[in-house]
C-alpha cells in the first residue's frame, strides 16, 4: 500500500506516481531522462485503453501508477485500474450518479488519491469514495456536500499525513466553498474550513473559529451566505512550511454591483494548516471580482537564489492574466506580471499585488440602465475562462522556468439582476467569448519567475486545455485539443515530438520508470468548459471529436540495446 512517505517522496522517486501533481508541490517535474531531445522521436505507444460506453465527454484526469497498476478516472465519476504492462483492465467502478447533478463545466474528473490500499476520489454528486485497490469494491463513502444545492467534486483529492483533503465545486450556484480533511482510512471528517468570511469552521466535531473572524466585513447584506469562493481545483501541499495551498473561485453572483466590498476570501489563495484547517495567510488576486476570475489555479512551491539567499517562493498563474510570485511562508507579494498579451480590466498591480482597476472595463450596473434589466456591456480581457484555466503548469528546477498553458481571448460581458435560489444558476451576467487572433488562441509559455520574462512561446490554434509536465530529459510535455501529445525542448521551445491520440487532450501527462524503461501516459478525450461556454471560440473548435482513451508510450527495446 501507499504510505505518507511514498507520497511525500513522490517527485524524487521515479518508480511510481502516487500524488496529483507528481509530488504534493505539484511541480509536475520528473527527474527521468532516458526520454530526451535525442530519443523522444522514437517514443511509441505500447497500449491504448478505452473508457468505452456512451459516456465520453471531457477527460481531464492525471493517471496514477503504483506496483504495476494504473488508476485513472474518466468522465461521469468513473475509475479504472489497468495493468501497466499489458493495458488490460483489472476493475472498473462507476459512481452511478443521480439524474440531477449540476456540474457547471462538463462531467469531468481530474484523478484519484492513493493511500494504504485505497483508491480515493470525489464524485459529481459531491461524495468522497474510497475503493479497495485490488478489487475496486467500496470501502467507505462520505457525503461532502449537498449536490441538490449545486455542489459537486471534479478535483483530485490529495493525502497529507493520513488525511484526504478535498475542495468542492459549485461557484455558479451560490454555494459556500470549503476545504475539508477526512481520515483517509476511515472516512471520518477531521476538519472543515469554509472559504467565505463569516462561516464557522470545525475541528473534530467542535467549532474552530469563524472564517475571517466575523461575518460581513467585506460583503453586503446577506450575500456572504451564498458567497461562492468554490475550492473546485483542489490543492497542493508544501512539507517545508507544512502548509496546504488552496485557491478559491469567483464570488457569487457574478454581478459585482450587488456585493460592494472585497468579498473575502473569494478569488484568493489560502494557506491552510493541514492539522487544524486554520487559515494561516491569504492573498486575494481579484478583490471584488466582476469577471469570473476564479483564483483557484494551482500554487506551486519552489525555491530560488537571490543575492546569495534562498527565497521560499510559490507561484501561481491566475485567470485574471497576472502571474504571481509570493513568499510562501507568509503570503507576501514578491512580484507579479502579465503572462498574457492582453489585459484590459486592470492597469497593473500595486506594491502589495493588488490590482489597479480600469473601471471602464467592469460590466455596468443594471440599476443604472433605464429599464434596470441590463447594464452596460464591456469588452474585457482575458475572457472569464482566463489567461489560464484549470490546466496545470509545470516547473523545472533544471531551467528555473515555469511552463504555462495559457490562452489569448476576450469577452463581451454584461450584468443583469439576479437573486439566490437553492440549486439554480446564480450569475446575474451574460457573456460571449471571442478569440483575439486569427491563427491561434492557445500559447504554451516558458516563463522566468525571477524576471517575468517570457523565454519562449508555442502558439496553438485551439485553446490549450491540458496539463503540462517537464522532465530531467530536458523536455516539456503537453497535449492540445487537436489531439496531439507534444514534447518541446525545455530551453528552446522547439517541438521535438508529436503523436495524434485521436481526440483532444485535456488531461495531464505523467512519466515513471519500470524495469529500467521510462513510460509516458496521457489521457485523450476532448471536453471541459470550452465547448460548453466558449462562445465564438466554441464554434472555432466544434469539429473536434470526443473520445476517452489512456495512451501509454515508451521507447522501443533497441534503445536499451544501443545504450549498452
Ligand atoms: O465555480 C466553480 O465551482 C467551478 C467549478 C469548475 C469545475 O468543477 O470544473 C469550473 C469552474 N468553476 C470554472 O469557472 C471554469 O472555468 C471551469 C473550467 C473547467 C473545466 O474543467 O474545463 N471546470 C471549471
Amino acid at each position: 500500500g501507499v504510505t505518507d512517505q511514498d507520497i511525500l517522496a513522490d517527485q524524487d522517486t521515479s518508480a511510481d506516481v502516487v500524488s496529483n501533481g507528481m509530488g504534493l508541490r505539484a511541480q509536475r517535474y520528473s527527474p527521468l531522462s532516458k526520454v530526451n531531445a535525442q530519443t523522444v522521436q522514437d517514443l511509441v505507444p505500447v497500449w491504448g485503453f478505452s473508457f468505452g460506453g456512451e459516456k465520453q465527454r471531457g477527460q481531464e484526469s492525471q493517471p496514477m501508477v503504483k506496483d504495476g497498476v494504473m488508476y485513472v478516472t474518466a468522465s461521469y465519476s468513473r475509475v479504472f485500474a489497468i495493468d501497466i504492462k499489458t493495458g488490460e483492465e483489472k476493475w472498473q467502478y462507476d459512481a452511478r450518479l443521480p439524474e440531477n447533478i449540476m456540474p457547471c463545466c462538463d462531467v469531468i474528473n481530474r484523478g484519484v488519491a492513493l493511500y494504504d490500499n485505497l483508491v480515493i476520489f470525489g464524485t459529481l454528486d459531491a461524495k468522497l469514495v474510497a475503493l479497495d485497490k485490488d478489487t475496486g469494491k467500496t470501502v467507505w463513502k462520505k457525503t461532502v456536500a449537498d449536490y441538490k444545492a449545486g455542489y459537486s467534486i471534479s478535483a483530485a483529492p490529495i493525502v497529507v499525513k493520513g488525511k484526504v483533503i478535498t475542495g468542492v465545486s459549485g461557484g455558479e450556484f451560490g454555494i459556500v466553498g470549503k476545504v475539508e480533511a477526512y481520515d483517509a482510512k476511515t472516512g471520518e471528517v477531521v476538519w472543515s474550513r469554509p472559504t467565505v468570511e463569516g462561516h464557522m469552521g470545525y475541528l473534530n466535531g467542535k467549532e474552530n473559529g469563524i472564517t475571517g473572524g466575523q461575518a460581513n466585513k467585506t460583503w453586503t447584506g446577506d450575500l456572504w451566505k451564498s458567497g461562492g469562493a468554490a475550492t473546485w481545483l483542489g490543492g497542493t501541499y508544501d512539507a517545508d512550511t507544512n502548509l496546504l495551498f488552496f485557491g478559491t473561485g469567483n464570488p457569487a453572483p457574478w454581478n459585482s454591483h450587488l456585493r460592494p466590498g472585497d468579498n473575502l476570501y473569494s478569488s484568493s489563495r489560502l494557506a491552510i494548516d493541514p492539522d487544524t484547517g486554520e487559515i494561516k495567510w491569504h492573498f486575494q488576486s481579484t478583490p471584488h471580482d466582476g469577471w469570473d476570475y476564479d483564483g483557484v489555479n494551482e500554487v506551486i512551491a519552489f525555491d530560488y537564489q537571490e543575492n546569495g539567499k534562498t527565497i521560499k517562493a510559490a507561484a501561481s498563474a491566475d485567470r485574471n492574466g497576472f502571474f504571481y510570485v509570493l513568499n510562501r511562508t507568509n503570503g507576501e507579494f514578491i512580484r507579479g506580471f502579465p503572462f498574457v498579451d492582453k489585459i484590459t480590466w486592470a492597469k497593473g498591480l500595486d506594491k502589495k499585488g493588488r490590482p489597479i482597476y480600469n473601471e471602464e472595463f467592469r460590466p455596468g450596473n443594471p440599476a443604472d440602465a433605464k429599464d434596470g434589466a441590463k447594464g452596460k456591456t464591456v469588452v474585457a480581457a482575458p475572457s472569464f475562462l482566463g489567461g489560464k484555466n484549470w490546466m496545470p503548469m509545470a516547473y523545472s528546477p533544471d531551467t528555473g522556468y515555469f511552463y504555462v498553458p495559457s490562452n489569448e481571448w476576450e469577452m463581451d460581458i454584461w450584468n443583469e439582476p439576479t437573486a439566490y435560489k437553492k440549486g439554480a444558476a446564480y450569475l446575474g451576467a451574460g457573456f460571449t467569448i471571442k478569440p483575439i487572433n486569427e491563427d491561434y488562441i492557445g500559447v504554451l509559455r516558458a516563463i522566468d519567475p525571477k524576471t517575468g520574462k517570457e523565454v519562449w512561446r508555442y502558439k496553438n490554434n485551439a485553446p490549450l486545455w491540458g496539463g503540462v509536465m517537464t522532465t530531467g530529459g530536458g523536455l516539456v510535455f503537453t497535449g492540445n485539443p487537436e489531439g496531439f501529445l507534444m514534447a518541446f525542448d525545455a530551453k528552446t521551445g522547439e517541438m521535438v515530438y508529436k503523436f495524434n491520440t485521436g481526440s483532444g487532450i485535456v488531461g495531464s501527462p505523467i512519466t515513471w520508470e519500470q524495469d529500467g524503461e521510462q513510460y509516458v501516459s496521457v489521457v485523450s478525450g476532448w471536453g471541459g468548459a470550452v465547448p460548453l461556454w466558449g462562445g465564438e471560440v466554441a464554434k472555432r473548435v466544434k469539429e473536434i471529436n470526443q473520445g476517452g482513451t489512456v495512451w501509454t508510450f515508451k521507447l522501443p527495446k533497441r534503445h536499451e540495446i544501443a545504450a549498452k
